[in-house]
């Protein structure tokens, strides 16, 4: 299969505009023994590219996660995106979690906007209304917007997330396990629907996920993990053309090669 990097990507200080995890560490005390949960992490995100992470369990996904979110520091490394390293949550990171974390007493028009005063409060009440409209076109959810949380799906919820996260114009999107929590049919909806938000918005994404097929789907490049300490063991490049069939031999051929290097050994 073409495409395959032997290697991670090497990264330097003068990466392009995108997301740049630079031999990031991460060591944590435990209860006894110090736990290397990450260990010399590196590779990089194309400003406009769809990466997806995926690896075993305990692999150090979520603690990547929550490092490259400004929400955990790393013991060694750094995460720079846009070339300035992170040091905490920024507005230039749209994260979306498997647990929708709307807040259930705003409406959805009030949960996207949410972020946008807090993100510019100097700009105008009519500016904001007309991203928050843009937002709920975006994702499908115009005739919602003055419902709550407790009345959508799942799936609505999860749009929802979405388009809160998007609202600010970050430079990423960072999503952990976004479509865990909904039923088969609705995870491939929003699959489907998330890649035509990446294509219309060009936004770069950084997407973890344990589900192989859901990764060779929407990513450009798959960074595969291994286990103990969590480490890069290949980035693969995913060369079927979009949209991605499942029946489709190369799809085939993809998910295979991601499930053996999953399941290799170190
Ligand atoms: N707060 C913590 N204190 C000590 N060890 C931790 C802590 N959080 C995670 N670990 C350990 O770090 C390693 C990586 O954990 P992490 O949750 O990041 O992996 P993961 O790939 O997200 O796992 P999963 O897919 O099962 O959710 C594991 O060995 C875990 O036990």
């Amino acid at each position: 299969m073409a495409g395959v990097n032997g290697e991670p990507a090497a990264v330097s200080a003068d990466d392009d505009p995108g997301v740049v995890v630079d031999r990031v560490g991460k060591t944590y005390d435990g209860d006894g023994d110090p736990v290397r949960a990450l260990d010399d992490v590196s590779f990089s995100v194309q400003e406009g590219e769809f990466v997806c992470l995926v690896g075993p369990s305990g692999c150090g996904k979520t603690t990547l996660f929550r490092v490259i979110a400004g929400l955990a520091d790393a013991t060694d490394g750094e995460v720079r995106l846009g070339g300035t390293p992170v040091t905490g949550p920024t507005t230039d990171m749209g994260v979306v979690f498997q647990e929708y974390h709307l807040f259930p007493w705003l409406t959805v028009e009030e949960n996207v906007g949410f972020g946008l005063e807090r993100s510019d409060p100097s700009g105008g009440a009519a500016e904001r209304a007309a991203r928050v409209d843009e937002m709920l076109d975006l994702v499908g959810l115009t005739e919602f917007r003055d419902s709550y949380p407790k009345s959508l799906s799942g799936g609505m919820k999860q749009r929802v997330a979405i388009a809160r996260a998007l609202a600010v114009d970050p430079h990423l999107l960072l999503m952990d396990e976004p479509f865990g929590a909904v039923d088969a049919q609705t995870r491939e909806m929003l699959q489907r629907e998330l890649l035509d938000v990446w294509a219309s918005t060009g936004k770069t994404v950084l997407f973890v996920t344990h589900d192989v097929a859901e990764a060779v789907t929407l990513a450009d490049r798959i960074v595969v993990m291994a286990a103990e300490p969590g480490r890069v063991r290949e980035v693969v490049d995913v060369d079927v053309d979009r949209p991605r069939e499942r029946g489709d031999p190369a799809f085939g051929e993809h998910v295979a090669r991601v499930r053996e290097l999953i399941g290799a050994r170190p």
